[in-house]
């Protein structure tokens, strides 16, 4: 499909028809990957309904567990995790399931499923019950490890450019599904009474620039000193400084607007707080479908080797040129040292 005709589709299209007409691009395409898209977009409607009636029911509120990162769990948390489970599970494209909300890798039983998916089923939680936008983030992977087996650790520790397709659901104002399967990255809103998620947001792309930074300057004193760098000079230029504390509503507005967010290393977090496998590699894939950046302050980050699950590192993501300047502040302040090592 071509870019005429991406644009020359009547907004309104809706996800089912948009995916399909994609999969035409692929003439080897066997309809897993759209279904397992379907599967995805299904969960996050019921998620969606769940979070608007939350306040009318009981499942708003703390869970009485923590994850594996030692975070109270939300009860919206959980019942994110088993909806978006069960809808992969039952949709019999995907083997394996890698959570935020699940210390260990979920084998579904489909061993014949192609595709791996790792999740984060609910993204801001802690804006959960106060009626702030929170999302879904997820990455898609093929297995590596043969069909009909059980999924192996090479199938999981995959790099961010192995991603077949990534994306994330924000339930703000409206609820909309926003992916890339490496060919662009396109928006849905979801029209509750007709149920259904229609092409809104045609062929995003991101400006190379922009004056809006996304930080949480709480932990300023404890960031590095050329993000602390970066801050002030964005104060200088005065920039709008724009924090939700939802990394997915963070991303969506700075996506659809131009500018930075930033997750440095922190005294709470001294490795970055955000996860690689199911935050990260998912919103860099489509940053860069965007035209803009994803960086770790010094490696892109769709080239970081994974190594464990629940994995963190420091994030630096949005327009590009903000980004560059982010990363040339970090070498900057990195090689001062090194020269002064050689005297
Ligand atoms: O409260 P902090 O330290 O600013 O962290 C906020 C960040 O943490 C997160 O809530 C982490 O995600 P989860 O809510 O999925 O655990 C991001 O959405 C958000 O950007
Ligand atoms: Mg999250
Ligand atoms: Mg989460």
């Amino acid at each position: 499909m071509t870019l005429k005709e991406n644009l020359a589709l009547p907004v309104g299209t809706t996800l089912d028809r948009f995916i399909m007409r994609k999969q035409e691009d692929f003439p080897y395409a066997t309809g897993e990957l759209s279904q397992l898209l379907r599967d995805i977009a299904l969960a996050a409607k019921i998620v969606n309904r769940a979070i608007n009636h939350a306040g009318l029911t009981d499942i708003g509120g703390a869970y009485g567990k923590q994850n594996v990162q030692g975070e109270d769990q939300q009860k919206l948390d959980v019942v994110a995790n088993i909806r978006f489970i069960r809808a992969l599970r039952n949709g019999g494209e995907v083997c394996a399931i890698i959570s935020e909300e699940e210390e260990e890798v979920i084998h579904t039983g489909n061993n014949n499923g192609k595709y791996i998916v790792a999740i984060d089923p609910l993204d801001g939680s802690s804006n959960i019950d106060v009626n702030v936008s929170i999302g879904t983030i997820f990455s898609i992977y093929r297995r590596i490890s043969e069909i009909g087996t059980e999924a192996t650790m090479e199938d999981f520790y995959q790099k961010g450019t192995e991603q077949v397709a990534a994306g994330y659901v924000i339930y703000g104002s409206s609820t909309m599904l926003v992916y890339t399967t490496g060919c662009g990255v396109n928006g849905f809103t979801y029209e509750t009474s007709l149920g259904e998620f229609f092409l809104s947001h045609p062929n995003i792309t991101t400006p190379q620039n922009g004056n809006i930074y996304s930080v949480n300057e709480g932990g300023f004193n404890h960031f590095p000193e050329s993000i602390k760098h970066y801050v002030e000079l964005c104060r200088v230029r005065n920039y709008a400084a724009r924090y939700i504390g939802s990394l997915v509503a963070d991303f969506h507005r700075n996506l659809l607007k131009g500018g930075i967010y930033l997750y440095p290393n922190t005294l709470k977090s001294p490795g970055g707080k955000l996860r690689l496998l199911y935050e990260c590699n998912a919103l860099a894939f489509l940053v860069e479908q965007a035209g803009g950046k994803a960086s770790n302050g010094s490696q892109r980050i769709l080239e970081i080797q994974p190594s464990e699950l629940h994995q963190r590192c420091t994030f630096y993501i949005g327009s590009k040129e903000m980004v560059d300047e982010v990363e040339n502040l970090m070498v900057a302040r990195e090689r001062p040292v090194r020269s002064s090592m050689l005297v």
